[in-house]
């Protein structure tokens, strides 16, 4: 069974239509991509997957079950592209919260904070409020965030936006060991070289999805080298 289904999802902003006919079908332990230029409707896509957002036209299911649902809340973790922290509380603090909220058990808890924070290269800044951290800081803190809980699924809107890429390597390291575990994850970018490490890519241009399988499989269909001559063939440049 699919862990994420979404059957012909539309999305309209006014009048507008941004999502057009979208249909997917995520399984469970693929880290799944959706690659598309700024604008291309990747995060209205995720917004609707987690349930922020509900569609105009089309069903979504989680697990399942029909979305918006709060009980399947509680196995996503959610990174959105603008950071979601309490920015008077302390990177622990933050993190204690989140993991409370999903009733983390308190031992486990002191633990997986560790983890992710070390993950996130954030060790040493633990008890230092977020209003002192980067922008860089920041965004690494939001990824531990939605992290935290050990959710069977993670959405990520642009995880590696503004993040070096020695560390941009150690979160694809971290996001393919939770894989090698069973988590399925899902990730926007506009970066072709990590689009490049997702499984199966779904590229999407002003709305609809123009391609959809491996990054290996999209190449060797029409004889590509790289992703970027796949995203132009199949349409992908502006109109
Ligand atoms: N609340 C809103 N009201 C009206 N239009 C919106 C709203 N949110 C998004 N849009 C429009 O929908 C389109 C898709 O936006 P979306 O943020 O999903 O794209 P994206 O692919 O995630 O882009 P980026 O990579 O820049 O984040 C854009 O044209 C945007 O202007």
């Amino acid at each position: 069974m699919s862990i994420v289904q979404l059957n012909q999802i539309s999305h309209q902003f006014g009048k507008t239509k941004i999502i057009k006919d979208v249909d997917l079908s995520i399984k469970k332990g693929e880290i799944f991509g959706l690659l598309g230029p700024s604008g291309a409707g990747k995060t209205t896509l995720v917004k609707m997957m987690t349930g922020i957002l509900s569609p105009t036209e089309g069903e979504v299911f989680l697990n399942g079950e029909k979305m918006p649902s709060l009980n399947q809340m509680k196995h996503y973790g959610f990174m959105a592209q603008a950071d979601a922290l309490y920015q008077e509380l302390t990177a622990r603090e933050n993190l204690d919260f989140f993991a409370s909220l999903y009733k983390m058990p308190k031992a486990r808890k002191k633990d997986r904070i560790q983890e992710v924070m070390e993950m996130v290269d954030l060790i040493d800044h633990l008890d230092q409020t977020v209003e002192t951290y980067s922008g860089g800081m920041k965004r690494r803190l939001s990824l531990a965030a939605a992290l935290v809980h050990e959710p069977e699924l993670i959405i990520l809107d642009e995880p590696t936006v503004g993040i070096d890429p020695v560390l941009r390597q150690s979160i694809w390291d971290e996001l393919n060991r939770l894989k090698n575990k069973g988590v399925t994850i899902i990730v926007t970018t506009h970066v072709m070289d990590e689009a490049d490490k997702c499984d199966r890519l779904a590229m999407l241009r002003s709305g609809r999805v123009i391609a959809l399988d491996s990054p290996k499989q999209l190449k060797a269909e029409i004889g590509a080298a790289t992703l970027e001559e796949v995203f132009l063939y199949y349409g992908g440049a502006e109109d």
